[in-house]
C-alpha cells in the first residue's frame, strides 16, 4: 500500500482533520443546506461544463436497454435522468444518496420532467450498499465520492454489488498538471466560489468546504490504486478540462 493510499485512511473534512462521525454529520449538513440551490449553483460554478463531463460518463458507462444500474451518491439526478431513457422499460436505475435534502430535490425534479417508472430513490451509505451482491451492471458516482468518509470500504461496496463483467465509474474532481491553470483555478475555488456562495446560495462555508474537498481528494493515481485494491480490474482514467476533473473506469472481474 503506498503512502497516498494509506494517507486516505486519516478522515478530512475539507483541510480539518476530524472524527469519522464528525465528517458524516458535517457533509451531511453542507448537502442539506445547499439542496435547493444545488442545480443552479452546478451550472454558475462550472460555467454549464459540468454537463459536458456527465455527457462523457454516460458515454462510457454503455448503459443500454434492460440494464440495472445504480447511481450513488446521484443527488438530484442528472446522470440518473439520462439512464432512465436508456435503460428503458425493462431496466431499472436506483438513485441512491445518504441525504434526504438531496433525494428529495431529485425524485421531485426528476417526477416533474416525466421520469417514472423505471426509477428507484434509496437513502444509503456508500459505504454500506443495502443491494444483494451481483446486481448492477453498471454503477456511476458523480462528484460524491470526496464527500464519503471512508473510500476504501465504499469502493469494495460498489464491487461487491455488482454484476462480474460491471463497471464502476467514478467521476471526481482531481489534480491539474498544468501550473499556470492550478493557479487560475486555486484563486477561482478560493476566492469567487465562497463568495458566489453566499451571493447565490446565501451559504458561502459549504462552497469554501467543497474547494478544500476538492484539494485533499486523492489524485488520479492514487485513485486507480485505491480501485484496484479494492477488486476492480482494467483500470483507466481520463482527465477532463486539464485534470480538474478525471473519469476512474473499473471492471468488476
Ligand atoms: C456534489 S453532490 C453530487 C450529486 C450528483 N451526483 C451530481 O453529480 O450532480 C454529492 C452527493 O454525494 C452525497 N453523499 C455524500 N456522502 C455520501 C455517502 N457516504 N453515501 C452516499 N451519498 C453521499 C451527498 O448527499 C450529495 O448528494
Amino acid at each position: 500500500m503506498t503512502d497516498k493510499v494509506r494517507d486516505q485512511d486519516k478522515t478530512h473534512f475539507g483541510y480539518k482533520d476530524v472524527k469519522p462521525d464528525e465528517k458524516e454529520k458535517m457533509v451531511a449538513g453542507v448537502f442539506h443546506s445547499v439542496a435547493d440551490s444545488y442545480d443552479v449553483m452546478n451550472d454558475l460554478m462550472s460555467m454549464g461544463v459540468h454537463r459536458l463531463w456527465k455527457r462523457f460518463t454516460i458515454e462510457l458507462s454503455a448503459v443500454r436497454k434492460g440494464h440495472q444500474v445504480l447511481d450513488i451518491a446521484g443527488g438530484t439526478g442528472d446522470l440518473t435522468k439520462q439512464f432512465s431513457r436508456l435503460v428503458g422499460d425493462t431496466g431499472r436505475v436506483v438513485l441512491a444518496d445518504i441525504n434526504e435534502s438531496m433525494l428529495r430535490v431529485g425524485r421531485d425534479r426528476l417526477i416533474d420532467q416525466g421520469i417514472v417508472g423505471n426509477v428507484e430513490y434509496v437513502q444509503a451509505n456508500a459505504e454500506c450498499l443495502p443491494f444483494p451482491e451481483n446486481t448492477f451492471d453498471c454503477i456511476t458516482i458523480a462528484f460524491g465520492l470526496r464527500n464519503v468518509t471512508d473510500k476504501a470500504e465504499a469502493l469494495r461496496s460498489m464491487c461487491r454489488v455488482l454484476k462480474p463483467g460491471g463497471r464502476l465509474l467514478v467521476l471526481e474532481f482531481s489534480k491539474t498538471n498544468n501550473p499556470l491553470l492550478t493557479k487560475v483555478y486555486d484563486t477561482y475555488s478560493f476566492s469567487l466560489l465562497p463568495a458566489m456562495g453566499k451571493l447565490v446560495a446565501g451559504d458561502s462555508e459549504s462552497y469554501r468546504y467543497l474547494a478544500e474537498s476538492i484539494r485533499k481528494h486523492p489524485d488520479q493515481k492514487t485513485l486507480e490504486a485505491m480501485m484496484k485494491e479494492a477488486g476492480f480490474v482494467n483500470t483507466t482514467y481520463h482527465n477532463m478540462t486539464g485534470g480538474i476533473v478525471a473519469l476512474h473506469k473499473g471492471i468488476k472481474p
